[in-house]
């Protein structure tokens, strides 16, 4: 199970908001997180990756505590190892696609599956750069597949995928994802884009 039990004090602009999360995850399941913008979506899953830390709580993967505010544990995004797929998709700038790879596995094997998956073979030496906003996109889910996660963490993974393409995708990554025995947690805007995915949902109220 994972356990997330945390709150956490919202700075926005018009104020303090608190985001009180309770919810434990089933391990396989897929999770939508769903919820008006600024209610705490992307702040959720980087609390959960160790990029910020909660005010108070537990976050709990199995037997392992990666946080516990009493206890004063906080594990390291290191220590974490999520598979995360950022929002603004956070690419190496100076990297090709391979590189972004080679630098997450050296299983040649997988990176040339992953390659397939996300349709980026002959883009393989191209930069983010030169690289569309989809390609962009999906180097950014490969690259949180390449460490072959147990959890992965997603912020709007199918914003720039045409429909074609994203339907493609999901089924691979559905897959992947069976294979990997890896937790889903996928922010999305989009009912629709993950009907019959998801089977769990957690909604994020923007409480005062
Ligand atoms: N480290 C932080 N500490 C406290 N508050 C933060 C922190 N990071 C962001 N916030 C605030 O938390 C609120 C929620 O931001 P967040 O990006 O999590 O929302 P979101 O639900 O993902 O929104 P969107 O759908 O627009 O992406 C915002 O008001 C933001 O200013």
């Amino acid at each position: 199970m994972i356990r997330i039990h945390i709150e956490k004090r919202l700075k926005a602009y018009n104020g303090i908001q608190v985001l009180r999360i309770e919810k434990t995850v089933t391990p396989g399941s897929i999770l939508r997180v769903t919820g008006p913008s600024g209610a705490g979506k992307t702040t959720l899953l980087k609390m959960i990756a160790g990029l910020i830390a909660p005010d108070a709580g537990t976050i709990a993967v199995g037997d392992a505590v990666w946080y516990e505010s009493a206890m004063k544990i906080n594990f390291s995004p290191q220590q974490r190892q999520p598979g995360f797929v950022f929002q603004d998709y956070a690419l190496f700038p100076n990297m090709t696609v391979l590189q972004h790879l080679q630098y997450a596995t050296q299983d040649a094997a997988w990176i040339t599956r992953l390659l397939a998956i996300g349709q980026l073979q002959t883009f393989a030496h191209h930069k983010p750069a030169h690289l569309s906003g989809g390609q962009q996109q999906r180097l950014a889910i490969l690259r949180a597949l390449a460490i072959r996660p147990r959890l992965l963490l997603m912020d709007e993974p199918f914003s720039a995928l045409d429909v074609k393409m994203k339907t493609r995708l999901i089924a691979d990554l559905l897959l992947v994802i069976k294979e990997l025995n890896a937790t889903a947690i996928i922010v999305s805007h989009n009912q629709q884009e993950l009907d019959g995915i998801c089977n769990d949902e957690l909604v994020l109220g923007g409480e005062e």
